[in-house]
C-alpha cells in the first residue's frame, strides 16, 4: 500500500517567497498525521504561478532555490516528493542564452532529484508559448522501486503522450495542475479516461483560488487502473490522501489484456 498526499494549494502571484512559506506550512501539514505519505504532490508553477512577464526576475534557476529547499525537506522527513512544477530558468544550455521551462522535478526519500520533466505541450490560452521552451521528452522515474510518470495540465489532453508514458512503464501518472473553473469536467474526465485506457494510477493535484478573473476549482483526483476515483477534492484549500494498491495494475491488465491487444501496426 502506498500513501499519496496532495497539497491543493492556492498560488500567490508573482510571489515566490510566500508561495514557499505556505508550501512548507501545507508540508508540515501532510507529515504530521499518523500514517505519513510515502509521495507528496504540489500542484502546477507554484513558485511564481503565472506571472509571466516578471519570470526572469523570480523564476528558479536551474532549481534553485526551490528545488534545493525540497530536497532537504525530503531527505528530513524521508518522503518522496513530486513537487509540482515551477518556473525554471536553465541556464548553460544553448549559446549561453538562458531559456524558461515549466519543469516537473521529482526528489526521493534520500533528497536526490531522480527526474527533470520540463511540460512538452504548451497552453496557449494562458500565453505558455510566448514565454516557455517547450520540453522536448517524456520521463518516467523509479520512488521505492515504483515506477511513475509525469504529465502537466494541458499534456493530460494528448493521449498519444500519456500512452507513450505507459509503454515506459509507468504504474502512476502523476499530473500537476493549473486548471480553470470553466473545463472542470474536461479535468475530471480526462484524468480518468487516461487512467481506464492506460490502466495505471493517475494521480492529479490542481490548485485552487483566483487569478485574475480566472478561478481555479481545485477537484484534485486520483483514480485507480479500473477508473474509479479514490480521492476527489472540493474548492478548498488543504491535504488530500489515497491509499493505493498497486497490485490493482497487474489485476486490471490481466482482466483486459489491452496492451498485449494494441493493434500499432494498424495505427
Ligand atoms: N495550465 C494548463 O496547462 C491549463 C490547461 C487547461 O486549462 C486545459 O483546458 O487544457
Amino acid at each position: 500500500m502506498l500513501k499519496v498526499s496532495i497539497l491543493q494549494m492556492d498560488v500567490a502571484f508573482g510571489e515566490p517567497e510566500k508561495n514557499r512559506k505556505k508550501a512548507e506550512r501545507m508540508l508540515k501539514e501532510a507529515l504530521k498525521v499518523k500514517v505519513k505519505p510515502d509521495i507528496v504532490l504540489l500542484p502546477e508553477m507554484w513558485n511564481t504561478s503565472y506571472a509571466l512577464e516578471r519570470l526572469s526576475d523570480i523564476a528558479d534557476r536551474n532549481g534553485s532555490p526551490t528545488i534545493e529547499w525540497l530536497k532537504k525537506v525530503a531527505k528530513e522527513n524521508s518522503v518522496n516528493i513530486v513537487a509540482g512544477s515551477i518556473a525554471d530558468i536553465r541556464s548553460g544550455e544553448s549559446n549561453g542564452i538562458p531559456k524558461v521551462y515549466n519543469t516537473a522535478y521529482a526528489i526521493n526519500r534520500n533528497g536526490e532529484v531522480v527526474a527533470r520533466y520540463d511540460k512538452v505541450h504548451r497552453f496557449r490560452l494562458m500565453d505558455e508559448e510566448k514565454y516557455f521552451s517547450p520540453g522536448e521528452k517524456a520521463v518516467t522515474f523509479e520512488l521505492d522501486g515504483i515506477n511513475c510518470g509525469i504529465a502537466i495540465c494541458y499534456d493530460i489532453r494528448f493521449p498519444e503522450f500519456i500512452r507513450k508514458i505507459a509503454l515506459l512503464g509507468a504504474q502512476i501518472l502523476f499530473v500537476p495542475a493549473q486548471w480553470p473553473k470553466p473545463r472542470e469536467m474536461h479535468w475530471r474526465l480526462l484524468n480518468i479516461v487516461r487512467a481506464i485506457e492506460n490502466q495505471f494510477f493517475v494521480v492529479g493535484a490542481n490548485r485552487v483560488g483566483r487569478e485574475g478573473k480566472a478561478e481555479f476549482p481545485g477537484c484534485s483526483i486520483v483514480v485507480d487502473p479500473w477508473g474509479e476515483v479514490l480521492l476527489e477534492a472540493d474548492e478548498r484549500e488543504g491535504v488530500f490522501e489515497a491509499v493505493i494498491d498497486l497490485s490493482a495494475v497487474e489485476q486490471v491488465r490481466k482482466r483486459i489484456p489491452v496492451f498485449e491487444d494494441r493493434r500499432p501496426d494498424v495505427y
